[in-house]
């Protein structure tokens, strides 16, 4: 038996959809939401991931502004290019892309960000309201891997109630609040967070429902350490050389094994990423909509 796939590429062009509706109604009120990207250096990973989000702001009508600053950009310069942004009144949302070239305080940087104008829903004060409200209803940008994450699995019909779910990984972007979206009422899942420092991993995901993988560590969820029947949601993004071709491509944290005994499995690529963009979007189209109240 293989597992069944949470298509992500196909759950974000649903999405997508809707999006395109929400805004056309934005239209007729006389609001165009804007998202713009600020990216300082040349890293060809980084360039590609931003040209793929204005992309996706053209295909639902959302306006996009680029800002590109140079690899030897000043401190200064970048935060004056935030404080630009956060004054555009064409601008409803926006992302600084990370990394940040070496030397740069990237936490002064995000923590300049105009809180209602923070796409990625990664500044302080929007991760401190998610604590704090976390069973409100939330009117705050949420981070939008893990949102990504719980409308993948809910979109496949996977109920989380009772759940038992562990994520393996404590970076911020996903392991450190996924749990929060997850242990809200209206999903109520059980969630561990396992990382480098956890004595015993597998005994931990052999007893899972569902594993979120977000480590970085290429097949470190291998098929022996997976309950049958399992939900695995494949994160993790590492680039590997391939020796034959030498051409780098990108490898999850889930062995292609686990596909013979999960029940479902998100693939890599395909998965989580196209549904971080499509929830990038979505916050940019709802920041637009509370502004009208
Ligand atoms: N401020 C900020 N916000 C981010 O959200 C952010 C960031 N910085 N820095 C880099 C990471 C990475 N990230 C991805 C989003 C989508 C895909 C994606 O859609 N990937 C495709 C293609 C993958 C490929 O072939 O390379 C897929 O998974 O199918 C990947 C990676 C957002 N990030």
């Amino acid at each position: 038996m293989t597992a069944q796939v949470l298509d992500g590429k196909a759950t974000a062009a649903v999405i997508k959809a809707e999006l395109t509706d929400r805004v056309a109604a934005l239209a007729t009120r006389g609001v165009r939401p804007g998202l713009a990207t600020l990216l300082v250096g040349e890293d060809p990973g980084s360039q590609w991931y931003v040209t793929g989000k204005h992309k996706d702001c053209a295909e639902v009508g959302i306006a996009s502004i680029r800002e590109d600053l140079p690899a030897d950009a000043t401190q200064e310069q970048i935060e004056d290019a935030v404080r630009r942004l956060n004054d555009d009144p064409q601008c409803t949302g926006f992302i600084v892309q990370l990394p940040l070239p070496k030397g740069i305080d990237t936490h002064r940087v995000l923590e300049l960000i105009d809180p209602a104008k923070d796409a990625d829903g990664l500044h302080p004060t929007n991760l401190g309201r998610l604590v704090l409200r976390v069973n409100e209803p939330v009117d705050t940008p949420l981070p939008c891997t893990p949102r990504g994450i719980v409308e993948l699995l809910s979109r496949h019909g996977i109920d989380l109630h009772g759940a038992d779910v562990v994520v393996v990984g404590r970076g911020v972007t996903v392991g450190r609040t996924i749990g929060l979206l997850l242990t809200r009422r209206e999903v109520n899942a059980t969630v561990t967070l396992t990382h480098t420092g956890t004595e015993d991993l597998a005994e931990h995901t052999r007893n899972a429902d569902v594993v979120i993988a977000a480590a970085g560590v290429p097949s470190v969820i291998t098929a022996d350490i997976v309950k049958p029947g399992a939900v695995v949601v494949d994160v993790g993004v590492s680039r590997l050389e391939d020796p034959e071709t030498g051409r780098s491509r990108v490898v999850g944290d889930v062995d292609p094994g686990v596909q013979e005994i999960a029940a479902w499995v998100s693939p890599n690529p395909g998965g989580v990423g196209p549904m971080t963009r499509a929830m990038l979007l979505q916050n940019v189209v709802e920041m637009a909509e509370r502004r009208l109240g």
